[in-house]
């Protein structure tokens, strides 16, 4: 094995133990080796047999070296400056959050282009799974959803189930189709503990109560137990207001839920509920009075509004290859507080006047970005419930501070474990300095240099490493894409279409 290969497989196998959280000695004692062998194999010191590569591949749960159908992986070549428009898609909060409740309706539901994205096709699988029947109508992604009259929940597919972390949505529509049933344990991005609590707290006045064992949620529904006064979210978190709508949605009485979320995807489904003839009130506000239906069989049509976190990457996109191009279909009430920001920053763009989204509610604008000098703000960034700067916007600024002259702290104070990926940026010669597990200092301005990076388990950390390597000189490799694709659709060939060189490949 030619040395510099060794070193790269080293350097993969070092960077996948670090995502994964494991220190030498951990992944030397999984492997039955010593800490020195595995310090040995990450400096590229050691041959490696196949069978070594792939017994470490599953220790860290990442193809080191993949055969025919692995993972794929982007090749960019930079530094690259974007021209052109593109088109803002679907969300795919809203996107996973109306496939589940799909399944309070008995009737056909019919969403308008849908994000296609892997978060969705996951979900698509587990509706399939108990027996729905979802179909791609056109190639506008139309999706039509068709539920069983009984559903099959003693099949539900766990392995999709598992990749996902929104099949914790399942309950508030559940509850009404079963005394008692079982879900395999939410999934998704690896960003440090995420309790169900909050969601019980928003469920147990429905008369459901769910024991975590075996990697299972295993439920049981009291139907005695009927919410009697208003429900208070312990704390203001999306999909647990959704998980509330939806049990509220199929409760006959009026149920009323305070510190409620009031983002973007709970208003997308406040207005599917409605086309479904449930009563809601307060939509956008932080309290939502819902009167619900006994039973709900319709034919409905719905389609769920742009995506602000693709508006956000996109615009960074344009602002780290200071570029001048134009955003199109960007919902602006979700954006405003993020756009306040980076004005201040220095950034320059013109807006177009305000149109409405396809929902017929959500107020949508074209932007047209202009190369510009950015500084760093003199105040720290850090996001809020809406309205504030989105939680998933955050690590955004990273890659916008990065080419912003002087100091920029971010502080990331709901997850315990997404700041820390923002470091990968140093791979590519960005500053960025890991202050504690929520804050990080950035220091610009960087020019970045390409360079062979695995994704980190954390789709819009991932997304911010891309961005960086489409400002980055020479070529750059970014291993692993799967991550990506859970919440963006073609992102690349997107990109591609604006100006980027970015090429999709695989390793053989
Ligand atoms: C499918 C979907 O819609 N996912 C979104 C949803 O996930 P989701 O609703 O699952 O988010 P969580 O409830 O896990 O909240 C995210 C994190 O924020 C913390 N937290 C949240 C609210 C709050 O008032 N206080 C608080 O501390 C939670 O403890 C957790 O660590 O909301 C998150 C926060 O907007 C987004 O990142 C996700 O993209
Ligand atoms: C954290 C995110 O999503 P999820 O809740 O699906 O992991 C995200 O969209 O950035």
């Amino acid at each position: 094995m030619p040395a510099d290969y060794k070193s790269r497989i080293g350097n993969l196998i070092r960077d996948a133990r670090k995502h994964r959280g494991l220190t030498q000695a951990e992944l030397a004692q999984q492997l039955a080796t010593s800490q020195s062998a595995i310090n040995r194999i990450e400096k590229g010191h050691q041959n490696l047999s196949l069978e070594m590569i792939a017994r470490i591949g599953e220790a860290l749960d990442s193809e080191i070296v993949a055969l025919g159908a692995g993972p794929t992986h982007l090749r960019v070549t930079g530094p690259t400056t974007l021209s052109g428009s593109i088109d803002v898609k679907t969300s795919k909060n809203a996107g996973v959050a109306l496939l589940c409740a799909t399944l309070l309706n008995r009737g056909r539901t019919t969403l308008r282009k849908v994000a296609r994205i892997e978060e969705v096709n996951r979900l698509l699988e587990v509706l399939n799974s108990l027996g729905v029947q979802t179909t791609w109508l056109n190639d506008d992604n139309d999706l039509e959803i068709v539920p069983p009259r009984e559903l099959d929940l003693h099949h539900v597919d766990e392995v999709a189930a598992r990749r996902t972390r929104s099949i914790i949505m399942f309950l508030g529509p559940l509850l009404h189709r079963a005394d008692t049933f079982e879900l395999p344990y939410a999934g998704g991005c690896n960003l440090g503990t995420r309790t169900v609590e909050p969601h019980m707290t928003a469920l147990r006045p429905f008369g459901l109560e769910v024991k975590a064992t075996d990697g299972s949620y295993h439920a049981t529904v009291n139907r005695a137990i009927e919410p009697g006064r208003p429900i208070v979210l312990t704390e203001r978190g999306d999909t647990v207001t959704e998980n509330a709508l939806m049990a509220a949605a199929l409760h006959p009485g009026t149920t009323t839920i305070r510190n409620a979320s009031s983002n973007y995807m709970v208003q997308d489904l406040c207005f599917y509920l409605q086309k479904l003839g449930v009563t809601v009130e307060g939509i956008g506000t932080t309290t939502l009075r819902v009167t619900g239906l006994e039973t709900i069989d319709v034919d409905v049509d719905y389609a769920p509004s742009e995506d602000p976190i693709e508006a956000m990457s996109l615009l960074a996109a344009a602002i780290v290859t200071n570029s001048s191009i134009e955003v199109r279909r960007v919902p602006i009430e979700f954006l405003e507080i993020e756009l306040a920001v980076l004005e201040e920053m220095g950034f320059n763009y013109e807006r177009s006047e305000e149109y409405v989204a396809r929902n017929g509610h959500t107020r949508l604008v074209d932007l047209r970005t202009q190369p510009s000098q950015l500084k760093a703000p003199l105040d720290k960034i850090h996001p809020m419930p809406f309205p504030g700067i989105n939680i998933d916007n955050l690590p955004f600024f990273a890659v916008i501070a990065s080419v912003a002259e002087g100091q920029t702290l971010l502080h990331d104070w709901p997850y315990d474990n997404r700041a820390i990926y923002l470091t990968e940026l140093n791979k590519l010669g960005g500053q960025v300095k890991l202050l504690d597990p929520h804050r990080v200092m950035i220091e610009g301005p960087t020019s970045f240099t390409g360079t062979e990076i695995v994704c980190p388990p954390a789709l819009r950390p991932a997304v911010v490493v891309l961005l960086a390597m489409l400002a980055s000189k020479g070529t750059s490799v970014l291993r692993s894409t799967y991550v990506i694709h859970r919440g963006y659709e073609d992102l690349a060939e997107r990109l591609s279409q604006i100006g980027a060189q970015v090429e999709s490949f695989r390793d053989i």
